[in-house]
């Protein structure tokens, strides 16, 4: 049965939008940022870079195949709220082991349905991303100025770290799969099972590690690359993390970045990151790959970018050599990867492990590899040259 308790959706421009709760009860206050994916609901719930964020899923029925335990992208769900227009009533698919609100009241999220989701897109299309809060519960009973003021006390996105968060507390290693090929350090700032998937698949030793790891930790492990993951907050937020990759890029260790790892690649090589009005989120976002003209329909959930010329080559402020922007935004013309010229080292804003979301960007990993690769056989003619 679902609720007909009331709840309501405030924006802190003042905006009300009532209806019922959804998910556990009570009150919640993070960003409002909307979702377009059509599928996919688990997947964005359990990304952590959505920690912090009240969600919208712009589809109107969210909850049709239920729940499972293998297409959590981490341990929990992170979003700090989620609404959504209309919960399916019953669940329908040979996977589901739960339905979507028995995970939501399970784990404390609280949500609100019944919202027009693409009308208060269409809102923070025009007005920009902001801090919301949903009511529910008794919660639903304080007075509306009330429920503003506590919206207007939230924290917001801008400025915000949350890495400490989402992070893994101990170091864990994921074996590579088939024959290995080396091995790589993850900097968990709220990486993604599928991310971790993709690097093992590829003949990788998975080492992740916890976010406050040094320079020093990394470069001790003997690993033949460093990865940064996705992540919530504002990169401007990581000078620690922007520090450590600068060391180990001066110490030649091959890196890959995805998303929060691009941003913190940009700002390694010097150049400056910014909030977007109100983001990219969703599975269908068309990329242009540069070096070979393709254009990828991807997976995003990004509120922030990196600020480069995507149309020339230029110098790396902080001195690591020329850098390019490799794929840029066809919608609106975003940074969406670096490629450094003189450094084994590049990211993408967006997901090629594509979880949920189109498989365009999976080669990707490959260039991971191949760099790797291509470093491991440097290396070793370099030992060869030395013992002649
Ligand atoms: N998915 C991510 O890594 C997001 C990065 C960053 N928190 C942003 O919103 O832009």
């Amino acid at each position: 049965m679902l609720a007909t308790e009331p709840a309501v959706l405030v924006l802190e421009d003042g905006q009300r939008y009532v209806g019922r709760a959804y998910g556990a009860r009570g009150r919640t206050l993070g960003e409002a940022v909307f979702a377009t994916g059509m599928t996919g609901y688990q997947e964005t719930l359990t990304d952590p870079s959505y920690a912090g964020q009240i969600v919208l899923q712009t589809a109107p029925h969210i909850g049709n195949t239920g729940t499972n335990d293998e297409d959590m992208e981490s341990r929990q769900i992170w979003v700090a709220g989620y609404v959504v227009r209309e919960p399916s009533r019953v669940v329908s698919n040979f996977r589901a082991q739960r339905s979507l609100d028995d995970d939501l009241v399970a784990q404390g999220v609280v949500g609100i349905s019944g919202i027009d989701t693409r009308a208060v897109t269409r809102h923070i299309r025009s007005a920009g991303a902001m801090r919301a809060g949903i009511f529910s519960g008794e919660d639903f009973d304080l007075s509306d100025s009330e429920q503003l003021d506590l919206v207007l006390a939230g924290a917001p996105m801008a400025g915000r770290n949350l890495s400490a968060e989402v992070s893994t507390v101990e170091p864990y290693t994921l074996p590579a799969v088939g024959e290995k090929v080396g091995s790589v350090a993850v900097l968990d700032l709220g990486v993604k099972k599928s991310t971790l998937e993709n690097l093992a698949a590829r003949g990788l030793d998975v080492h992740v590690l916890p976010q406050q790891v040094s320079a020093q930790d990394v470069l001790g492990l003997g690993v033949s690359a460093l990865f940064f993951s996705n992540g919530p907050g504002d990169p401007q937020a990581s000078d620690k993390h922007v520090a450590l990759l600068q060391e180990t890029l001066r110490a030649g260790l091959p890196y890959f970045g995805i998303c929060f790892g691009n941003q913190l690649l940009g700002r390694a090589l010097g150049l400056d990151t910014y909030k977007l009005p109100f983001g990219h989120r969703g599975i269908n976002q068309p990329v242009l790959d540069k070096r070979t003209g393709r254009v990828e329909i991807t997976a995003q959930n990004h509120g922030f970018a990196v600020k480069a010329p995507i149309d020339a080559e230029f110098d790396s402020p902080a001195g690591f050599g020329r850098v390019e922007v490799s794929h840029f935004s066809l919608n609106d013309q975003v940074v969406e990867g670096l490629n450094c010229l003189d450094l084994n080292a590049f990211s993408v804003q967006y997901h090629p492990e594509a979880a949920a979301g189109p498989h365009d960007a999976n080669y990707l990993f490959d260039r991971f590899l191949d760099m790797i690769r291509a470093q491991h056989s440097a290396a070793s003619s370099t030992e060869s040259q030395e013992n002649n």
